[in-house]
């Protein structure tokens, strides 16, 4: 089981200030969306940059011309680049040959999908990385969580690692080790808190436990 710390809401010299204090706690450092939107690719090439030994996750949520953007993340230096599981079988079977070629990786973010377990097979069938269930801010505001599509997707899917994101906290952490997941992907439950360090270091004592 592996450790993201996924950054949403900084610009990049606070991204890099805040995988400072973490960088020995994670597995992986994300590049949320909305850092993609305001700073570009640059963001994640600064990050890879300054921290060539933690793998860099370009949160994308690519919806189509798939190939095309998994390769420019690529050259940007992503390590894993994410595709929403909505998008056409096409555009997912693309992402993944180009990330075949870059030798990469394609995370699906199973976020806003229905019918998660009739999905997560297909997607495990096509030959993805990793299928990530995802409850995003907008329904985290109301209330919702991905626990019980963990379950689904540990149920279904043989070949992809599975992952799991949407506001998970120190106290919710544990029922999420409890799935297995092969990912937890955290980034308020870091980020927001006073010390980031010893949270990411206690986060990553439970998931290492197993
Ligand atoms: O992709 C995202 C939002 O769309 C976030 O990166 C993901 O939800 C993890 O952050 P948090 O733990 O704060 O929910």
């Amino acid at each position: 089981m592996e450790l993201q710390l996924a950054l949403d809401l900084v610009n990049i010299p606070e991204a890099i200030e805040l995988v400072k204090e973490v960088e020995e706690h994670i597995d992986i450092v994300e590049i949320g969306t909305p850092v993609v939107i305001n700073e570009g690719l640059k963001a994640v090439k600064e990050m890879k940059a300054a921290f060539p030994n933690l793998k860099v996750l370009a949160d994308l949520k690519i919806m189509d011309a798939a190939g095309y953007e998994v390769m420019k993340a690529s050259e940007a230096g992503a390590d894993i680049i994410t595709i929403l599981g909505a998008a056409e079988d096409m555009s997912i079977k693309g992402a993944v040959e180009e990330a075949k070629k870059q030798n990469k990786k394609i995370l699906v973010d199973m976020i806003a999908v229905k019918d998660i377990e009739t999905r997560a097979k297909e997607l495990d069938a096509i030959g993805v990385d990793y299928i990530c269930v995802h409850t995003g801010y907008d329904l985290q505001a109301v209330g919702q969580n991905s626990f019980e599509d963990l379950k689904t997707i540990k149920r279904v899917v043989k070949n992809a690692k599975t992952a799991v994101a949407g506001g998970i906290k120190m106290d919710t952490l544990p029922e999420v080790i409890k799935a297995s997941p092969d990912l937890v992907i955290v980034g308020g439950g870091i980020t927001g808190q006073d010390d980031k360090k010893a949270t990411a270091a206690k986060m990553q004592k439970l998931i290492k436990q197993g």
